[in-house]
């Protein structure tokens, strides 16, 4: 599965950023440096991927970049904005007006209909936002003849698409997704995977996508690997296959869990059906 850029030319910086970041739980004994002095940037208007074995520091790599966590050292930015500078009520604000979120769990509200938890951020915030974005954004989730339907009337599928049209509701600098697939079934992860990357480059928005799976990772422009809280290695344009591949050769460079080795046994029996 290749899916092609286009977006060079769009390119203009980086949305988001973290310089020599590490980050240490625990401390003694019982210390995890979860990142070790990771440097990257994610550009604007691209779909980024970020993978590695599990416990590699995928996911506090996200919550740092996203300013759901502090790092230890080092420093985060989205856009030109180091979040460690901003106090607790600025960084608040950040997130809501500057960031969207899609996580595993949808977390759709189950008492408002699928039109009110688009807009929930833009309410909460006092913002009407841009009703043509809000309008070509449900058109592009697909999701016109339901927005008076409430969460528990939709589909897994569904309601992930009524959380990535909430997610770019506010138009957002830059959207992190953690697993957005991972409790959905392969057809409807793949529409959600796809109207991510449309969002992407259709409309010009960002991604950055935490993700085991190489057939996920193969829709965004861009993999960064991780492997014990380092970036090890990138990959441009990237197929199944190829990110398949690289995830493969973490086996031979270290202790790999259960959970690693059981995602990498389910992408070969994807693309090799018995
Ligand atoms: N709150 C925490 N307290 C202590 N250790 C933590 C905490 N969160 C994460 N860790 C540790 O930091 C390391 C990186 O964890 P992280 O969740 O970022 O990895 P991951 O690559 O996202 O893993 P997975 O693919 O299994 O979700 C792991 O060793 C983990 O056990």
């Amino acid at each position: 599965m290749t899916h092609a850029t286009g977006t060079a030319s769009v390119i203009t910086g980086a949305a988001a950023r973290v310089v020599d970041a590490v980050k240490v739980y625990g401390s003694g004994d019982t210390e995890v440096r979860a990142l070790d002095g990771v440097g990257v940037a994610f550009p604007a208007g691209r779909f980024t991927a970020i993978m590695g074995p599990s416990g590699s520091g995928k996911s506090t790599l996200m919550h740092c970049a996203a300013g759901l966590d502090t790092l230890t050292s080092g420093a985060a930015f989205i856009g030109d904005t180091e979040l460690g500078a901003l106090g607790d009520k600025r960084l608040t604000m950040l997130r809501r007006d500057r960031i969207g979120f899609v996580f595993q769990a949808f977390n759709l509200l189950p008492t408002l209909t699928v039109a009110e938890n688009i807009t929930l951020p833009l309410d909460l915030a006092g913002r009407r936002g841009d009703p043509a974005w809000t309008d070509s954004l449900i058109d592009v989730v697909g999701l016109r003849d339901r927005l008076h339907h409430r969460p528990a009337e939709l589909s897994g599928g569904q309601q992930q698409r009524v959380a990535v049209a909430r997610a770019f509701a506010g138009r957002p600098d830059v959207v992190f997704a953690d697993e957005p697939t991972g409790n959905l079934d392969s057809r409807s992860g793949a529409e959600v995977l796809g109207l991510l990357a449309d969002t992407v480059r259709e409309l010009g928005r960002t991604v950055v996508m935490v993700t085991h799976d190489p057939v996920a990772a193969a829709y965004a422009d861009e993999v960064v690997f991780l492997a014990d809280g380092r970036l090890v290695d990138r990959m441009e344009a990237p197929t199944a296959d190829r990110v398949l591949d690289r995830m493969q050769r973490f086996v031979g460079e270290g202790p790999r869990s259960p959970r690693t080795a059981r995602s990498l046994n389910d992408t070969a029996e994807r693309k090799n059906p018995s």
